[in-house]
């Protein structure tokens, strides 16, 4: 089995910011002119305890008239506080936003071209929560808590540096309390919230992937009886969860030790404060100023409290989130493109060679081992063997949507890992066994190719195709709604949707995965006038359920256990 990245549900949490930073490069002005904003709107909020400081000096001292200044001189910090914030909080979230955006079609980019084989190993339920609700996870970290965090940050930095200015006696006093305390306490909530978070945000995923599964597998649930199983298995993910949640709320309970922090702080404050005052060190007012300015910085570490719990959501989804991009980042190829000169040479419908391939899903299981067969250009070929043996995993790789282990397919000589993936998706069709819709009417179905043809087109491919009295025989023909609580079509009717799509683009080679043998005779029927009416110099392999499509065909494969071919 070829080496293949796989998503890890607790992925590193290491520098995460650092690994963030190329996609916030772009946005590092905006980035700038938001946080100088926020800066400067803390640093008006931490002068106001210095200007009610100098307030009550001027009072003991009778001075009414600096008492006056001092006043407004509150007022008007208060209004450019209030201007400052509002400018920083609406400049955050417009680039917190866009940085966002960029991260989410960034994800749903490399998911829609991520190979076939890493979406199959990934539960499409955990694919989802990553793309959507942990981004909006971040998007609300973003525009919610962010600013909060810069506040607090910013007093942090801006109340040091004025209390140092009052008195560095009193300002280290209250640091050897207050910072080795908080330290710990923050240290002590950070070693139990690393795997409490991320193991909550792992068993969200299972729970939404078991859910998703109950959404997809309803039928089959409903038919098999199987629904209590899933049921237990549901209600043991939601218990997991619970727990995981529980654990998160523990580790979250230690944050909340910094108020008897405080508590200590503010008496040694007025201890030692007192002490200075009373030998005449400080005046009244600096320890009016510390005790304002800590009742800031005590407020900044409660709200710390809280913003430390949604920070550590947010990591753990953004690491989720970079795990995602990290693995499904393009890989440089290892063949050579196609040149411009050159040009891509599979314009005719070309040889087709599968040559010594081997492919496995789980490693040491190999489905396909060193399988070689050669499909000559404009062939009519039916593929035929016991179910299971690897018929749809062959038909896969020859269409390029699997990558060999070993061995190579070329179309026309060229290796189709080799071709721009457009041109490849233009070049090898495959109606697959279970065709999808998307929810709308018929036409927009049937037009869910490149080059998005119009009505015309549409209904041109459907008449020579034969299925215009199929078409006509729908409840309104092209517009007919197709989709959940809509209309619904069987699997052979499907394949009709995936023929027409086939014809539309006009591949030079086309692989027909049949739905099944027990397809309706008035279906079947339409089936096969349309295979007969595509145009007859393209390559056809069809991996044939019924007798009646083995006997059209004027070459049949047969694959057995162990790659081997028989040809008739
Ligand atoms: N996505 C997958 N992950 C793991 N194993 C898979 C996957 N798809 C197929 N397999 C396994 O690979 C083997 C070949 O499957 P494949 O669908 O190619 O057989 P098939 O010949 O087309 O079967 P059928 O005639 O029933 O459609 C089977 O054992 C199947 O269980």
């Amino acid at each position: 089995m070829a080496d293949q990245r796989g998503l890890s549900a607790s992925p590193d949490q290491k520098a995460v910011l650092r690994r963030a930073w190329p996609h916030m490069r772009p946005h590092r002005r905006g980035i700038v002119g938001a946080l100088a904003l926020s800066a400067l709107a803390t640093a008006i909020s931490v002068a106001v305890p210095a200007v009610i400081g100098a307030a009550v000096d001027q009072l003991l001292a009778g001075d009414r008239g600096g008492l006056a200044v001092a006043v407004a001189a509150v007022c008007v910090l208060a209004v450019l506080r209030l201007v400052a914030f509002r400018q920083s909080e609406i400049q955050l979230a417009t680039v917190g936003e866009r940085v966002v955006r960029q991260l989410r079609d960034l994800a749903v980019t490399r998911l829609s071209r991520a190979p076939l084989r890493f979406l199959e190993a990934h539960p499409s339920g955990d694919l989802l929560r990553r793309t959507t609700t942990e981004i909006a996870d971040l998007a609300n970290f973003v525009r919610g808590q962010l600013p909060e965090a810069l506040t607090v940050g910013g007093y942090l930095v801006f109340t040091t540096v004025l209390l140092l200015g009052y008195s560095p006696l009193l300002t280290l006093a209250l640091f050897a309390v207050f910072v080795p305390s908080v330290v710990w306490v923050l240290r002590t909530f950070k070693k139990a919230a690393d795997p409490a978070f991320a193991a909550e945000a792992a068993a969200a995923g299972t729970v939404a992937s078991t859910y998703r599964e109950l959404v997809t597998s309803r039928e089959m649930l409903r038919t098999s009886g199987g629904v209590g199983f899933w049921r237990t298995r549901f209600l043991d993910d939601t218990r997991q969860r619970y727990r995981a949640a529980r654990r998160t709320q523990r580790a979250l309970f230690l944050i909340s030790l910094s108020r008897v922090v405080q508590g200590i702080t503010t008496g040694t404050l007025l201890l030692v404060g007192a002490e200075l005052a009373a030998r005449g060190h400080i005046s009244v007012g600096t320890v009016v100023v510390f005790v304002l300015a800590t009742r800031q910085l005590f407020e900044s570490a409660a709200q710390t409290s809280n913003l430390i719990g949604q920070a550590q959501i947010t990591l753990v989804g953004m690491a989720r989130l970079l795990d995602l991009l990290e693995v499904t980042a393009p890989e440089p190829s290892a063949l050579p493109r196609p040149t411009c000169g050159g040009g891509p040479r599979t314009a005719a419908p070309g040889v087709l060679e599968v040559r010594r391939v081997s492919y496995s899903y789980v490693a040491g299981t190999e489905v396909l081992r060193r399988l070689s067969v050669t499909i000559g250009s404009g062939e009519r070929v039916g593929l035929v063997g016991p179910t299971g043996v690897g018929k749809t995993t062959l038909a896969k790789l020859i269409t390029g949507l699997y990558e060999p282990d070993a061995g190579r397919v070329l179309l026309d000589g060229v290796d189709l890992r080799a071709l721009p993936a457009a041109e490849l998706r233009k070049r090898i069709v495959l109606v697959p066994q279970r065709v999808h819709m998307i929810q709308g009417t018929l036409l927009d179905n049937l037009a869910l190719v490149p080059d998005a043809p119009g009505e015309e087109r549409v209904r041109e491919a459907v008449n020579r195709l034969g299925l215009t009295e199929w078409v006509a025989g729908l409840s309104s023909g092209l517009s007919s709604r197709l989709g959940r609580g809509e209309g619904q079509l069987s699997a052979g009717e499907l394949q009709l949707i995936g023929l027409v799509r086939a014809a539309l683009v006009d591949p030079a080679v086309l692989v027909l995965d049949e739905a099944t043998a027990d397809i309706d005779p008035d279906t079947a029927w339409h089936l096969e006038t349309a295979i007969d009416t595509l145009r007859a110099d393209r390559t056809l392999i069809v991996i044939a359920h019924r007798e009646a499509t083995i006997e059209r065909l004027p070459r049949t494969i047969r694959l057995d256990h162990g790659s081997a071919l028989t040809d008739s």
